[in-house]
């Protein structure tokens, strides 16, 4: 930064300019190039609309648009209801078609493309930001399409934010409470909403899921190298895998957030709307042939589903062709499952009939679980295959019989348990009974009365475990004596099996392998800590990210480079420092010392602003400054808020 000297300057553009659309150092002596037009923003001329349309009036600016300090910045004002007439803003070249709207600035200050002052912006990032009420104040949870939250008081909303916000007819005003979940998904969802307002205001419905940018690019990331290729680590150095989430992981939450995203062409058979559901993605591609009648003669197909009421994910078991006349046929199965709470078991979550797919459909939603396969699938199809042992058995066996003392305890049961209608949903063996409640709904086994429906419950988990376990050892046809397994578990399958004994209860059931019960406690707390050491591992990123962006925000602008303030003895000039002081450490020598638990440590120390001072030199040390944490915090907060001011 040569201020004394400042030829250097004369030739750049200067940013102020390309900005605000004037330079307010101008008459301190800027040294940046200026037009000989350029003029204080006060003398820009209000907005001259190129034409009146009967459509949409739009206002096209003759000049360089200064937002800031325009007046007559009004985006989509309520002044111009009709211009949400005009879909998808798209550029015409038709000088009867109104003009688009010209110069939106981006948020967050971002630089305009003040080149051409009638250019157009694709408007889809401007309309991307959730609801703001009428004074400007944002809903809660909401989060801007990188993922910054709107309300995150490290980025308070610019004037321009807010003006924009709160004219934006095409946003839903602040008396129609937006339902936000708290889930990256929906969020994700309700910003793709209002994006599709912009293209079809008529529609509650998005056309795009989901929104490009939203995609997440999981093979971006650096795998670690094979372990050959590994370096050697000094005492103090660790690699990321140690200090954040581990790779596998990682891939695998971001696969099923992949899974939850995934959509399909629309049109063709498949209806776009049905009921509250939107985007449905067939899921039966499976190969297998289906040998089974399980929905008494009717045909059944499954989607994935994204629910308008709450923007999540879910899954909708559509059975074709069902004639009920009588609604407790449906509000019966519906309450009972509905309101049962079970881990092992997937929740259902809606029933209706509908006429959607041109016959009268039953619909069953239920909690989606993503890049879940059946219990069939994960051990015997698909790749890689996980081999069947003896203690998945185990751990299958303990959670089913949970399932079924939850169901039995309630007085109904549950009537399909095979390894087609059971999900794999995680580790360590974590399976779920899927598809509950439709054979209550289309009235099978209505012959038998409760209790006989409940022993069959046991018998079918006998005759699944029994075909899970003759597949240890590849035992096709064995008896039970004859299975790969130990005598525990035959003594189970043989109390499961037994058709003398229709007195089966859970609780002599339980005592046959009440050690097991013990083990895979155990085992799932294992597991649960696991998963929380790893969460906690993670839980700091996201505020240090927000603090690391908003440093960035505020170091090594060009016009401080200018800036009194920023120089030896301006007053920000210990945010210079400080930056070199985290980031920049050298060792004696003078090589670069790239230190993370310092960087932690520091920015930590700076987000908390403690008390602690530190000495800050400059790098001919030849002038240093002692300075707390805390002054350095409410230094970096007021330049930061006179940025965004
Ligand atoms: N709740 C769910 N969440 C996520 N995926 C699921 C869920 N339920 C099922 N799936 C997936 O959909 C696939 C098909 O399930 P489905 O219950 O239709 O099995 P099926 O063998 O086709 O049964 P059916 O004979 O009833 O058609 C499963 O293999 C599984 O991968």
């Amino acid at each position: 930064m040569d201020k004394i000297n400042a030829e250097w300057a004369k030739d750049i553009p200067c940013r102020n300019v390309t900005i605000y659309g004037y330079c307010k150092k101008i008459k301190d002596g800027c040294p940046f190039k200026h037009s000989e037009t350029d003029e204080p923003a006060a003398e820009i001329q209000e907005p001259v609309p190129v034409q009146q349309s009967p459509v949409a009036p739009v206002p096209s600016f003759s000049r360089k648009f200064n937002p800031k300090s325009s007046a007559s910045f009004t985006p989509m004002s309520s002044k111009t209801p009709e211009l949400a007439a005009v879909s998808s803003f798209e550029r015409s070249s038709n000088p009867s078609s109104p003009a688009p709207p010209a110069s939106i600035p981006k948020p967050m200050n971002s630089p305009l493309a003040s080149q051409s002052s009638n250019a157009s912006f694709p408007p889809q990032p401007f309309y991307s930001y959730p609801a703001s009420s009428s004074n400007g104040t944002l809903l809660n949870n909401t989060i801007l399409p990188d993922g910054i939250s709107l309300h995150d008081p490290a980025f308070p909303l610019t004037q321009i934010d807010k003006t924009m916000l709160a004219n934006d007819p095409n946003l839903p005003s602040a008396n129609v409470p937006l339902q936000f979940s708290s889930s990256p998904a929906s969020n994700i969802h309700q910003q793709m909403l209002n994006e599709n307002n912009i293209n079809n205001n008529n529609s509650r419905y998005p056309s795009i899921y989901p929104p490009p940018h939203s995609i997440l690019q999981y093979h971006l990331y650096a795998p670690d190298p094979p372990p050959q290729l590994r370096l050697p680590l000094k005492p103090n150095e660790r690699t990321p895998e140690t200090l954040f989430i581990p790779n596998d992981l990682r891939e695998q939450l971001v696969k099923k957030n992949l899974a939850s995203l995934q959509i399909f062409p629309s049109g063709g058979a498949i209806p776009d709307i049905v009921q509250d559901y939107f985007g449905l993605v067939p899921l039966d591609f499976h190969q297998k042939e289906v040998t089974k009648d399980r929905y008494q003669g009717h045909k059944n197909s499954l989607y994935k589903v994204f629910s308008n009421l709450d923007g999540k994910v879910y899954i909708l078991r559509r059975i074709h062709d069902v004639q009920i006349m009588d609604p407790q046929q449906i509000a019966k199965p519906f309450q009972k499952w509905n309101n049962l709470e079970c881990n092992q078991i997937v929740k259902l979550r809606d029933l209706f009939l509908t006429t959607k797919f041109g016959d009268s459909s039953l619909c069953l939603v239920y909690d989606f679980y993503p890049q879940a396969n059946s219990l069939y699938e994960h051990h015997f199809t698909n790749f890689p295959l996980v081999p069947i042992t003896q203690d998945y058995l185990w751990t299958y066996l303990v959670q089913l019989t949970n399932a079924i003392n939850v169901v039995h305890s309630k007085g109904f049961y549950i009537g399909l348990i095979d390894w087609d209608k059971i999900i794999v949903t995680g580790d360590p063996g974590r399976i779920k009974l899927s598809g509950c409640g439709a054979i209550d709904v289309l009235g099978a086994n209505e012959e038998l009365d409760l209790h006989s429906k409940q022993q069959m419950d046991f018998e079918n988990l006998g005759q699944l475990l029994f075909k899970l376990a003759s597949k240890i050892g590849n035992n096709a046809n064995a008896k039970i004596d004859e299975l790969s397994v130990d005598d525990q578990f035959k003594t189970v399958l043989q109390y499961l099996l037994n058709d003398t004994n229709d007195r089966k209860t859970i609780n002599e059931l339980s005592q046959l392998f009440i050690d097991k019960i013990l083990s895979n406690v155990e085992s799932s707390q294992g597991y649960a800590e696991y998963t929380e050491g790893i969460l906690s591992r993670e839980l700091e990123n996201g505020r240090l990210f927000r603090l690391i962006c908003k440093l960035n925000f505020i170091f090594g602008k060009i016009e401080s480079r200018v800036d009194i303030n920023w120089s030896e003895s301006g007053e920000k000039f210990p945010i210079i420092l400080f930056y070199d002081f985290v980031f920049h450490q050298v060792d004696e020598t003078g090589k670069s010392v790239m230190d993370l638990t310092h960087v932690l440590r520091c920015l930590n120390k700076l987000d908390a602003g403690a008390p602690e001072k530190l000495i800050l030199a400059t790098p001919d040390e030849m002038n240093c400054i002692i300075i707390s944490y805390k002054e350095l915090k409410d230094l970096i907060d007021t330049t930061f808020r006179s940025m965004t001011q």
